[in-house]
C-alpha cells in the first residue's frame, strides 16, 4: 500500500485525497487550520469547500506537515498557484531531512506572478532532485463537486518521465475517474492555466446576457490565442485539442461550478472585482493568470486580443461593454 501526502485541503485536494483513499491507498491530508482538521477527522466533512459531502473515514487530516509527509511515496499539491513556492520549500526541507524520494504530483492551474513559471518549474526549483522521483501535472476537465459525486471524469497525468505519469495513472484510475498519460507537461500546464482567462470572459458574456453564439465564438478564438502563446512557450500544438486544452476550456467556460466562470458572470452583472473575490471564498486562478499571460504575450510578441481585453477590464478599469465593442471592431482578418 502506498502512502500519499496531500498538501491542501480545499475543494480539489480533499476530493482527490478521497479518490485515493477509496482506491485503497493510505492518505494523509495537510491543512494549515486546526478547526478544518478536526472537522475532517471527526465529522468527515469539509463544509466550507464542499457542502453536503461526506469523506471516507479512512482519510486522516493533520496540521503537522512532518506527520503528513512521513514515509510518503507520493506527494500531491493542490493549493493556489500563489502559495506554491513557499509551501513546496517547506515540504522540500522535510523531505530532505527525512531522506524521502516520493513522486511529486500537482493539480494546480496557474503561472507564478513575476517569474511566469509553470508549477512544475517551481517544484523543480524548490525540491532537490534527490528528493523526488518525477514531477507530474494532473489536469483536465474536472470539478470537485462532480468528482465527489463519482460522476464520470477524464484527466491526464503529464510528465517528462513517463514512468512517473504511469504511476499516477495507476494510483488514481477507477471506474469513474479515468486517467490518460501525456509527456507534454508544458502544453498540459499551459492549457490548464490559460483556459481560466477565457472562462472569465465566458462568464462575463453570460452575465451581460449574450447568447450561445457569442460564447462559442469566445471559446474558439480564445483557444486559438492561448494555443498561439502556448506553442511559443514550447507546447505541442496537439495538446491543445486534448483534455487539458479544449476539454478543460469547455468545462470551465460552461459549468456553474467554475469559480472563474462565476467570477466573470458577476463582473458581467456589474459587481465590483473586490467584492467578487471576497464573496467567492475560494481561489479564482484566472485573475493572476490573465496578468501573467498578458505580460508573456507582450514579451513574446504574440497577438492575444481577448486576453488583452480581459486584462484591461481587470487591471485598468476598462468598461466590459467597451472592451467587447473594441474587440468586435478590430480590423477584419483571416481565420
Ligand atoms: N476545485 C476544483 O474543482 C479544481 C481545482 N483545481 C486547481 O487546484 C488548485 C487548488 O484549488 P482548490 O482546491 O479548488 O482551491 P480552494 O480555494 O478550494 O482551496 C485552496 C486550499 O489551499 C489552501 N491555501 C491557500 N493559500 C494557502 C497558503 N498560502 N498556504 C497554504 N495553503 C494555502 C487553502 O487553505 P485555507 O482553507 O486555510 O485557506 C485550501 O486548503 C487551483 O490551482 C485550482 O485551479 C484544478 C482542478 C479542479
Ligand atoms: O479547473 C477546473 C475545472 O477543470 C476548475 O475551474 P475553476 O477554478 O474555475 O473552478
Amino acid at each position: 500500500m502506498s502512502k500519499v501526502a496531500v498538501i491542501g485541503a480545499g475543494s480539489w485536494g480533499s476530493v482527490l485525497a478521497n479518490i485515493l483513499v477509496m482506491n485503497g491507498h493510505k492518505v494523509y491530508i495537510w491543512s494549515r487550520r486546526k478547526e478544518q482538521v478536526d472537522e475532517l477527522n471527526k465529522q468527515h466533512t469539509n463544509r466550507h469547500y464542499l457542502a453536503n459531502f461526506t469523506y471516507d473515514k479512512r482519510l486522516v487530516a493533520s496540521v503537522e506537515l512532518e506527520k503528513v509527509l512521513d514515509d510518503a511515496t507520493m506527494v500531491l499539491f493542490a493549493i493556489p498557484t500563489k502559495a506554491m513556492r513557499t509551501v513546496t520549500a517547506d515540504v522540500a526541507s522535510i523531505l530532505n531531512a527525512k531522506g524521502l524520494k516520493p513522486t511529486i504530483v500537482h493539480a494546480s492551474k496557474g503561472l507564478e506572478l513575476g517569474t511566469h513559471k509553470r508549477i512544475s518549474e517551481i517544484i523543480g526549483e524548490e525540491i532537490a532532485e534527490e528528493n523526488r522521483e518525477g514531477i507530474v501535472a494532473l489536469s483536465g476537465p474536472s470539478h470537485a463537486e462532480e468528482v465527489a459525486k463519482r460522476d464520470i471524469t477524464l484527466v491526464t497525468a503529464a510528465s517528462t518521465e513517463l514512468k512517473s505519469a504511469k504511476n499516477v495513472q495507476r494510483m488514481f484510475m477507477n471506474n469513474y475517474f479515468r486517467v490518460y498519460t501525456n509527456t507534454d507537461i508544458i502544453g498540459v500546464e499551459l492549457g490548464a492555466a490559460f483556459k481560466n482567462i477565457i472562462a472569465l470572459g465566458a462568464g462575463a458574456l453570460h452575465g451581460l446576457g449574450y447568447g450561445d453564439d457569442a460564447k462559442a465564438a469566445l471559446m474558439t478564438r480564445g483557444l486559438a490565442e492561448i494555443a498561439r502563446l502556448g506553442i511559443a512557450l514550447g507546447a505541442d500544438p496537439m495538446t491543445f485539442i486534448g483534455l487539458s486544452g479544449v476539454g478543460d476550456l469547455i468545462v470551465t467556460c460552461t459549468s456553474v461550478h467554475s469559480r472563474n466562470w462565476r467570477a466573470g458572470d458577476q463582473l458581467g452583472r456589474g459587481e465590483e472585482l473586490q467584492n467578487v473575490i471576497e464573496n467567492m471564498g475560494m481561489v479564482i486562478e484566472g485573475l493572476s493568470t490573465t496578468k501573467a499571460a498578458y505580460e508573456l504575450a507582450l514579451q513574446k510578441k504574440i497577438d492575444m486580443p481577448i486576453t488583452t481585453a480581459i486584462y484591461q477590464v481587470l487591471y485598468e478599469g476598462k468598461n466590459i461593454k467597451r472592451a467587447i465593442s473594441d474587440l468586435m471592431q478590430r480590423e477584419g482578418r483571416s481565420e
